[in-house]
């Protein structure tokens, strides 16, 4: 019976809390600078810093423990605590840092995700991991021009990352 119960909870989706909008979020993040003083502190290449030593820290909790499967249940209830503290850490200061940069994060996650859609069509990419140059369609061309042709085109591509959706 227990295990049947327990069986049941695994099927359930994982889910958030709800209540926390990213704009709620930089809110909270800019008061708690504003309190102390910090913003002095918390210039961008600061932030950036600080948020790359939390995953850093988030890192470190995975380090020489050899793949782990969903769920964690690798690791004891103590160390899943320390995986959500670093990771709210990591969201926290990237939060400060998209705010102090003047980005509109939320606005971004959004363009980005529409972008993603779009490069990655579920019609070509179910199942498969390959990066989206691997089935970018390619005009017809002789066998040999066509190669070095792909290449040319990879070349730019990688030039030139911000046009390589269009
Ligand atoms: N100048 C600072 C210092 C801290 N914080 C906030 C953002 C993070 O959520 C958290 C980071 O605090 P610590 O630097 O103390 O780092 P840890 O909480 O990871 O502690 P430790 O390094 O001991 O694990 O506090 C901040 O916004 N600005």
């Amino acid at each position: 019976m227990e295990n049947q119960s327990n069986s049941k909870q695994n099927q359930q989706e994982h889910t958030f809390t709800e209540g926390l909008s990213f704009e709620g979020f930089r809110q909270i993040m800019k008061k708690f600078a504003n309190d102390r003083d910090w913003n002095q502190y918390h210039t961008p290449r600061n932030l950036l810093l600080a948020f790359t030593g939390e995953v850093g820290e988030l890192c470190e909790l995975f380090q020489w423990k050899g793949e782990v499967s969903e769920g964690l249940p690798e690791f004891s209830e103590e160390e899943k605590i320390r995986v959500g503290e670093e990771m709210a850490d990591c969201l926290a200061y990237l939060t400060r840092l998209a705010d102090q940069c003047k980005i509109d994060l939320t606005q971004a996650i959004l363009r980005k995700m529409e972008m993603n859609a779009k490069k990655y069509p579920v019609e070509k990419c179910k199942g498969k991991s390959d990066k989206y140059t691997s089935y970018q369609e390619m005009k017809e061309q002789p066998q040999g021009e066509n190669q070095q042709n792909q290449q040319e085109q990879l070349n730019i591509q990688q030039q030139q990352p911000e046009q390589k959706i269009e």
